[in-house]
């Protein structure tokens, strides 16, 4: 992904009609009903699109919903110039080119508890089976096999659960291991309140030597990008377990193969890959196909009714909130800002590049107009403003208008 430059001619945005919302990737019923009910017109895919593919949809849409399988890049961004947020209905952003999104002054929002729980619960069942090596009974089984063997299997009580990442999804897991009587270790980059009687280990490797299940719940960053490779899974105790419900660009999938086969490590359960099909219809290959004691899941972990459809709610609130009021809180890209609407007065909004005099510039415009502010929140980050005013008059449009014309404007938009 590249750095974007900032758009270049701005124009104010006009939303003529209902605002155009395009949800990808089968996002759950329930974000369409929210938009729906105010007033938004909604076009719902089950499929992702391709960037070129985005790059035709994208035009003319002022919301974009989205999961893990869309990259909007900057290519896209350009060709929307209307586009006001995009909502990535899932916890991972690695998906989109924040930065340029923020130079094009496109705040991202997402939805960072709604799925944590199922991805938990996922992880524990997963433990078990790992445990007993259930997945290779059960085909066997279904095979016509009977193999009634104790070798191998091994009940979860004391053994040592090692988490990397003690975020949202991370420490509810800790909580949910220790009620199953599992000592729970932790690693972060983060200093982090240890829940029960979880500690956090000095080092990775500590982690790594001291575990019998080793679990990945970071974000996918230049950090992470295979943090887990051939010398790492090396140092995992001799028939320790990996569990990855994270992304799939953390963890050398080539080397989990090679320490698998080799029987250094006791078995794994994958849920995310480097590369994933982007429809249900594609075919699949992992080199982790075959090897015994391997549990492979096509990115399910936040895939339950009740996540899909809280996820749902929760990132259309956020953008409808967006929209009808400029609130920017959550978002992952962009300044906070939150204000109330006031009655009686017109709010615009205006994203701008950071530069000193921005706001001396918009204000006179605002005076030469013989209008009056009635309040103004602006919040910025290294290279954009985000100024949000209340005026007392009507003069929306030609305010917009004269910003629209400043060097260092990127956006511009009538609210009220
Ligand atoms: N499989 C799925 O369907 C699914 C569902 C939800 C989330 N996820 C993935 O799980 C990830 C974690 O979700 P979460 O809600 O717990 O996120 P979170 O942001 O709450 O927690 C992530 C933790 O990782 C830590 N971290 C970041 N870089 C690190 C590093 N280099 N080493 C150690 N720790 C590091 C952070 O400090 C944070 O505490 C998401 O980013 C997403 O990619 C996958
Ligand atoms: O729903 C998805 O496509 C992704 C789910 C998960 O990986 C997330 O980041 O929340």
């Amino acid at each position: 992904m590249s750095t974007s430059p900032f758009p270049s001619p701005s124009t104010p945005i006009s939303i003529e009609g209902p605002p155009k919302v395009l949800l990808l990737e089968n996002i759950h019923p329930s974000a369409e009903e929210m938009f729906r009910a105010e007033g938004f017109e909604v076009e719902r895919l089950k499929v992702a699109l391709k960037p070129e593919e985005l790059e035709q949809r994208i035009q003319g849409v002022h919301v974009l919903g989205i999961r893990s399988k869309t990259n909007v890049w900057e290519p896209a961004l350009a060709k929307a110039p209307n586009l006001l947020a995009i909502g990535a209905f899932c916890i991972g952003t690695n998906q989109v080119d924040l930065k340029a999104a923020n130079r094009h002054g496109t705040p991202v929002f997402n939805a960072p508890f709604s799925n944590t729980r199922s991805v938990a619960e996922l992880v524990i069942a997963e433990i078990i089976m790992l445990s007993r090596q259930l997945v290779d009974r059960n085909r066997e089984v279904h095979a016509g096999q009977w193999r009634k063997v104790a070798l191998g299997s091994y009940e979860v009580r004391g053994k040592t659960l090692g988490i990397i990442g003690y975020g949202h999804i991370g420490s509810q897991l800790g909580v949910l291991a220790e009620s199953m009587g599992m000592r729970v270790i932790f690693h972060d980059v983060m200093t982090k309140l240890p829940l029960g009687n979880t500690r956090a280990t000095a080092t990775l490797d500590e982690l790594l030597a001291s575990s019998d299940f080793v679990t990945l719940h970071v974000p996918a960053t230049a950090s992470t990008e295979k943090m887990l490779g051939e010398a790492e899974l090396a140092r995992m105790r001799k028939g320790a377990y990996l569990i990855n419900a994270s992304r799939g660009t953390v963890v050398d999938i080539e080397a989990l193969a090679r320490t698998i086969r080799s029987g250094h490590i006791g078995g794994a359960a994958v849920d995310v890959y480097p590369e994933e099909p982007e429809t249900n219809s594609d075919g699949f290959t992992t080199p982790l196909q075959g090897l015994p004691n391997v549990i492979l899941t096509p990115h399910i972990g936040g895939s339950t009714e009740e996540a899909q459809a809280s996820i749902g709610k929760e990132v259309a609130t956020s953008l409808i909130k967006f929209v009808k009021s400029g609130a920017t809180t959550g978002a992952v890209n962009f300044p906070q800002v939150e204000a109330p609407l006031i009655p009686k007065t017109h709010r615009i909004l205006n994203v701008h590049r950071n530069t000193p005099g921005v706001l001396r510039d918009i204000n006179r415009i605002v005076s030469d107009l013989n209008a009056n502010i009635h309040a103004q929140v602006l919040s910025t980050d290294a290279d954009i403003g985000y100024l949000l005013m209340d005026l007392d008059q009507n003069v929306g449009r030609p305010v917009c208008e004269a910003i629209a014309g400043l060097k260092t404007d990127i956006k511009t938009r009538i609210v009220t």
